[in-house]
């Protein structure tokens, strides 16, 4: 692979197929208003403005009564396909309708449409760390906060070690073909994955753990979505 090759165009791939039980509401959370626009287009807006990225194929829901119908966001392209059941299914649908000029072996961005504070710095870091890795990356941040395991009657059954525990953000970056795989493969063993990188782990792969803020939070009930709208006020 050529240098300019190795530092070409990335897509991305962004799940928006969900439809946020844990949040609640008639209208999924990826299209409520934040700042004067959807949360999605902070997503988009915070994914597209580093020059490496070229463009994003967001995965709806087949019943999604709400996508805008944009054709562009910072002045690059987005395409959409339709998702599925679970993340992975979306995710998978979302790399099957990346444009044909992306590679089997080109890196790909994995995105959550519920993550909208995503920094540049750390995009950059991902992308720098990351396309230098055999396998890819993915943001994460240390845990920080003691845990605890719960009881059935709510009482604490244990206190588990939080040494060298990270929480797993995203964007996660991963090579076209490789992922694909992956997916498919957890798939066809029943196992639902949680994130890309866990499908990669069961392939033997060992991504990189990248630090990322905190405050890429990722929204998934009332609270956080408050707490995001307070970043973007602040
Ligand atoms: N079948 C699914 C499930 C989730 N997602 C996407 O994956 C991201 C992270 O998922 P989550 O925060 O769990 O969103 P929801 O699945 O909508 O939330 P919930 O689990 O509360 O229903 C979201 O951007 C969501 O739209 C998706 O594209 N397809
Ligand atoms: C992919 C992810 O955001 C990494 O932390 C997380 O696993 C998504 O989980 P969800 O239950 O689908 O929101």
């Amino acid at each position: 692979m050529t240098a300019e090759r190795a530092r070409g165009g990335l897509w991305a791939v962004v799940p928006a197929a969900g439809h946020g039980a844990r949040f609640g509401g008639d209208v999924p959370k990826q299209y409520l208003d934040v700042a004067g626009a959807p949360l999605l287009a902070h997503t988009l807006r915070a994914l597209l403005a580093h020059p490496a990225v070229e463009g994003a194929v967001v995965v709806l829901a087949a019943d999604d009564a709400h996508w805008p119908g944009w054709h562009e966001c910072a002045g690059k392209p987005l395409l959409t396909c339709v998702g599925g059941a679970t993340r992975a299914d979306s995710v998978l649908a979302g790399l099957a309708a990346l444009p044909e000029s992306v590679r089997a072996d080109d890196f790909v961005l994995v995105h959550d449409a519920a993550r909208p504070n995503l920094a540049l710095a750390d995009l950059e870091r991902l992308l720098e760390r990351g396309r230098n890795d055999p396998v890819g990356a993915i943001l994460a941040t240390p845990v920080r906060d003691t845990l605890k395991r719960a009881g059935d009657d709510g009482g604490i059954d244990a206190t588990p070690s939080r040494e060298r525990l990270w929480r797993a953000l995203t964007p996660q970056l991963f090579r076209r073909l490789q992922l694909t795989r992956a997916l498919e493969a957890a798939q066809r063993d029943g196992v639902a994955v949680t994130d890309e990188s866990m499908a990669m782990e069961r392939q033997g792969h060992r991504p990189l753990l990248v630090e990322g803020s905190a405050d890429n939070l990722k929204v998934t009930t009332p609270s956080d979505l408050a707490y995001f709208a307070y970043l973007r006020s602040a």
